[in-house]
């Protein structure tokens, strides 16, 4: 199941520096590991925000719902999603609807 996520990060501005960099650390290493099990599998900036476009592919609702909520920054985020279904034009894919 594919899913769209924009994810928009709100930093509080108090946030000591080496604890803010210590959480983009672990927020990177999360995600790139998730990208290497192929369940993150588009990661876009969005231009002139400190937000981004993200595409997963997951079993479930209950395991994306997971996969956010463990986010180090899910804190200090919010999240929009999506859910994708096949279009019928779509040349690379064999969708029915
Ligand atoms: O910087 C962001 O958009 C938040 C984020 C998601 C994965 C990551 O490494 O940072």
């Amino acid at each position: 199941m594919l899913y769209h996520v924009r994810m928009d990060v709100h930093l509080p501005h108090d946030l000591p520096g080496d604890t803010r960099d210590q959480i983009v650390r672990q927020e990177r290493d999360y995600a790139q590991q998730l990208q290497r099990e192929g369940k993150w599998i588009h990661l876009w900036r969005i231009v002139g925000e400190y937000s981004n476009y993200s595409v997963f592919d997951v079993d479930s609702n209950d395991e994306l719902h997971a996969i956010l909520s463990n986010l180090p920054l899910f804190t200090y985020m919010e999240t929009h999603v999506t859910p994708l279904a096949g279009h019928p034009s779509d040349i690379h894919q064999s969708a029915s609807t």
